[in-house]
């Protein structure tokens, strides 16, 4: 038996913040797991001193299954962005020591690799169609296989997606949630001559995706996929709120424009409906939102059935540990789609040192024991916890929206 012998969070903050549990185990051996949740970081803190680490200490850390079970039906409450972060962060630290105990980097301990790397896809965004692209060719350069392009919307001040910095991208900005002004007929107007003038300019050798960031209604989500299919887009990602799955019939009447969904799900039950009448191409759940690598991989082969691929949610506000957790999952999956890589900056790498590498337009986890990413906690101790907040977005008229 391994015995869990003590666990703690790391609440720290390199500029963004980002919630770390550490385990520790009777043989020494420690894993780690990423509990971050953007703008509700204290939340899943909390759910993991407060309510999950008394009942973990004493179990054995080999028992991943059992204590996920555990952890879910224990909970009585079931499901929740906050719940299956919490118990995201206990699997992969579990996973994490197995793997280690096993010294093999964890992909090997999931069927092994079934590709030679994980395609990726970048974020090139710009103020207007010019600067987007001109960060596009910069991506394409660097070997990118795949970008994503979100451009500035005339006559509106802010939209999501476009960042001052060209290279990093984060939305939670404020110490209370900015305010943006939101126009649907502007935004709408304002996608077709993007991906017009970015097959001018980059050709179709170069997989473009955009993200609607769940801001329109299912039939304005049917005009845009078919204004977008001239140019082939590689997905249109979040089209509409997916609350209601069935709202998805009336996207795909309109358009073969891909569609991918599913970074804020946290369960198999939020994309059941989507996955089995194949409502949509791309299922977007992550590590460490949707109850760590036990639960991902049974969402991926549920998809895999109804020929859905993956494309998991990877930005700044998912940390490094889950950035390799995904790319252990990716590698080792038959229905690997593409994997969203936003780079963190160099003070979130420094805290967080890890083995995978970016070539050639793929990342690769490498072969370090374990997940092949750790976190330093004395520098981590040097960045207290910074209250941001998610902008939130408003119609002209001041009605609330989706941002
Ligand atoms: O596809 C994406 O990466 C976005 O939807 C994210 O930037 C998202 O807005 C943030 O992760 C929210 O914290
Ligand atoms: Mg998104």
């Amino acid at each position: 038996m391994l015995k869990i012998t003590a666990a703690r969070v790391i609440v720290t903050c390199p500029g963004r913040n980002f919630v770390t549990l550490k385990i520790e185990t009777s043989d020494g051996v420690y894993g780690i797991g990423d509990a971050t949740l953007n703008g509700r970081e204290l939340a899943v803190a909390s759910y993991l001193n407060d309510h999950v680490i008394p009942c973990l200490i004493g179990r054995d850390a080999h028992q991943i299954e059992d204590i996920w079970q555990y952890l879910y039906k224990g909970a009585y409450w079931r499901r929740g962005p906050v719940t299956m972060s919490a118990i995201a962060a206990v699997d992969m630290a579990l996973w994490d020591i197995k793997a280690k105990v096993a010294n093999l980097p964890l992909y090997q301990l999931l069927g092994g690799a079934c590709r030679t790397g994980v395609m990726v896809y970048g974020h090139a965004n710009g103020a207007s169609i010019e600067e987007t692209l001109d960060n596009a060719a910069a991506y394409a350069e660097q070997g990118y296989k795949a970008i994503r392009l979100q451009s500035g919307v005339p006559g509106l001040k802010t939209v999501y997606g476009v960042s001052k910095d060209r290279f990093f991208y984060e939305p939670a900005d404020a110490a209370l949630p900015s305010e943006s002004v939101w126009s649907t007929e502007k935004y709408l107007r304002s996608v077709p001559p993007l991906f017009e003038a970015a097959r001018e300019k980059l050709g179709w050798d170069v997989h473009l995706l955009h993200d609607v960031h769940h801001r329109l209604t299912p039939i304005e989500a049917g005009r845009l996929g078919r204004d977008l299919e001239p140019y082939r887009p590689f997905w249109m990602e979040d089209a509409t709120p997916a609350e209601n799955q069935a709202n998805f019939r009336l996207i795909r009447q309109h358009t073969t424009t891909p569609l991918a969904v599913g970074e804020v799900f946290n369960s198999i039950w939020d994309c059941k409906q989507l996955i089995e009448e194949q409502l949509i191409d791309y299922i977007r759940a992550t590590v460490v939102h949707a109850g760590g690598i036990t639960h991902l991989r049974r969402v991926a082969a549920f998809a895999d059935m109804h020929g859905v691929r993956t494309g998991c949610h990877g930005a700044t506000d998912l940390s490094p540990i889950c950035m390799a957790a995904a790319l252990h999952f990716d590698l080792s999956i038959p229905n690997f789609g593409i994997q969203e890589y936003m780079r963190h900056t160099a003070e979130t790498d420094a805290v967080f040192p890890h083995a995978y590498s970016f070539e050639d337009g793929m990342l690769h986890p490498g072969e370090a024991p374990g997940l092949g990413v750790d976190i330093d906690e004395a520098l981590a101790a040097k960045y207290p916890y910074s209250r941001a907040y998610l902008p939130v977005a408003r119609r002209e008229d001041g009605s609330m929206h989706d941002w």
